[in-house]
């Protein structure tokens, strides 16, 4: 399997030198060159496989030639080990026809663990073969951030700088960061907010020369085509669970960074039956905009009750423009260097995109009355992520006859100042792994929203590491 650029212009790439390239040198992202497709009787001999197993059968075709089935086994089976729950991704009914999808089984607690508990184990078993040591750097509204560090921390090959918009995470998301006193694992809070680390952390990829000599950066965010894949999996496990390929199932995403639901959309590409794909933001709903009336207008980011998805720039939609563009490079780079005005999208992309996606904005007053409503309703706490994707669902399913699967990217216990505001009366207990969080140390540094000052203080840090 090949892997080409969004922009058209960088060397198409194998499969592992993606994954260890993040953005291409052309300011693109990885795609692959063409996308497996499964039939229906295939989508039917997968019924039976466990989260793993499935997990082999999706990647694998993307992975080809570039490593054993026995290594890819082994890197799955050791990515998925820590999760709590036997299912992995276990679904809850919430109403007729309406079901959660728990993505938050995994060690930190958000659907971050899918895709970063896998990445962890490929890029510890790419560097040790290869024997180099290679610098992650990663921005974080809040989940990501920790994902990674715990995926990475035991890697010998790598140190890991994790950016993270200063105030902005929740205490429990920021904690979880920051008490992992490893020697390898930094953590940076940035006097910015998640667009300006983002904007950071590609600007670094794009010129590498403050690293040391020998260096190199690798992406943990969803630029990593390796991010992407691994989501791709769960929403075949959900679907084939309510019934596909014999039923049609829908989805509704939390969204910030495009990253979820651009999986179920490539789920969707490679054959598995889904007629609707919610894209459900909170204040930040520049999607949402964009979807429904074709304004892509960046405005302030707002700090909200769901501060993962507090985000402008939302990195995937690059990948979705390549797909609407007909895989034309030069279409893409066209519209993302003319900044002169807002990106606007031709009809026909839209009217492609509106057959599959449908999208609504959440604020974080209703978001509030969500959580209380479900909590209510039927004593299901949801996050503040989840609740909006609920809500969404709710105010634009198309069909009620099928099953709506609003995926909840993470765990209540991570944001206890929602919780707070809409169930005053209820502590959410941290999971047992997690008791002794706001006793640990903390480490961190604050820095200023200056791209020489996060890259010297990187090149410091690495030089006195070598
Ligand atoms: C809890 C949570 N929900 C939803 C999202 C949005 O996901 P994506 O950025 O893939 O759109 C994020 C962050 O990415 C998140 O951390
Ligand atoms: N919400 C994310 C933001 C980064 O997105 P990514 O999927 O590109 O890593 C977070 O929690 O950090």
């Amino acid at each position: 399997m090949k892997y080409v650029s969004t922009r058209g212009r960088a060397p198409s790439l194998s499969f592992i030198d993606t994954v260890l390239t993040g953005l291409a040198t052309d300011g693109g992202l990885y795609m692959p060159e063409t996308l497996p497709q499964f039939s229906r009787a295939d989508i039917a001999a997968m019924g039976m496989l466990d989260y793993q197993q499935l997990a082999f059968r999706i990647i694998q075709p993307f992975v080809g030639e570039d490593l054993s089935d026995r290594a890819l086994r082994e890197i799955i089976d050791r990515a998925y080990r820590p999760f709590r729950h036997r299912a992995v991704a276990p679904l809850v009914q919430t109403d007729t026809n309406e079901w959660i999808l728990e993505l938050f089984h995994g060690p930190t607690l958000a659907f971050k663990d899918f895709a970063l508990q896998f990445l962890g184990q490929l890029f510890d078993h790419l560097l040790k073969k290869r024997g180099e040591r290679v610098v992650v750097m990663g921005a974080t509204s809040g989940d990501t951030g920790s994902a990674a560090i715990e995926g990475c921390r035991h890697c010998e090959n790598i140190d890991i700088f994790i950016l993270h918009p200063h105030k902005r995470v929740s205490e429990v998301q920021r904690r979880q960061m920051t008490t992992v006193l490893a020697d390898n694992v930094f953590n940076i809070a940035l006097e910015g907010n998640f667009d300006d680390c983002q904007n950071m952390v590609k600007a670094s990829f794009a010129s590498q020369s403050f690293l040391p000599d020998g260096r190199r950066l690798v992406a943990v965010n969803s630029i990593n085509w390796a991010r992407i894949m691994a989501q791709i999996v769960y929403y075949f496990y959900a679907a084939l669970r309510l019934g596909a390929p014999h039923k049609t199932v829908n989805f509704s995403v939390p969204t910030g960074n495009f990253g979820d639901i651009f999986a179920g959309y490539l789920a969707r590409q490679m054959g598995l039956p889904i007629d609707q794909l919610v894209i459900a933001t909170n204040t930040n709903d520049i999607l949402h905009r964009c979807l429904s009336d074709n304004d892509h207008t960046l405005k302030p980011l707002v700090h909200s009750l769901s501060p993962s998805m507090d985000i402008m720039v939302s990195s995937n939609f690059e990948r979705l423009l390549f797909d609407l563009y007909g895989r034309n490079g030069a279409a893409v780079t066209e519209l993302l260097t003319d900044r002169s005005a807002p990106l606007h999208l031709s009809e026909q992309a839209l009217a492609r995109a509106r057959q599959v996606f449908s999208s609504y904005r959440v604020d974080d007053t209703r978001t509030v009355a969500v959580i209380r409503e479900q909590f209510a309703a039927s004593g299901y706490l949801l996050d503040p992520h989840t609740a909006i994707g609920v809500e969404a669902a709710r105010r634009v399913r198309l069909s009620a006859e099928q099953p709506m699967v609003c995926l909840s990217t993470a765990h209540p216990a991570k944001f206890p100042e929602a919780v707070a505001q809409a169930l005053p009366q209820t502590t959410i207990p941290l999971p047992a792994h997690m008791q002794d969080l706001w006793q640990r140390e903390e480490r961190l540094e604050v820095l200023p929203n200056s791209l020489s000052q996060v890259q010297d203080y990187m090149a410091a840090l690495l030089s006195a590491g070598n």
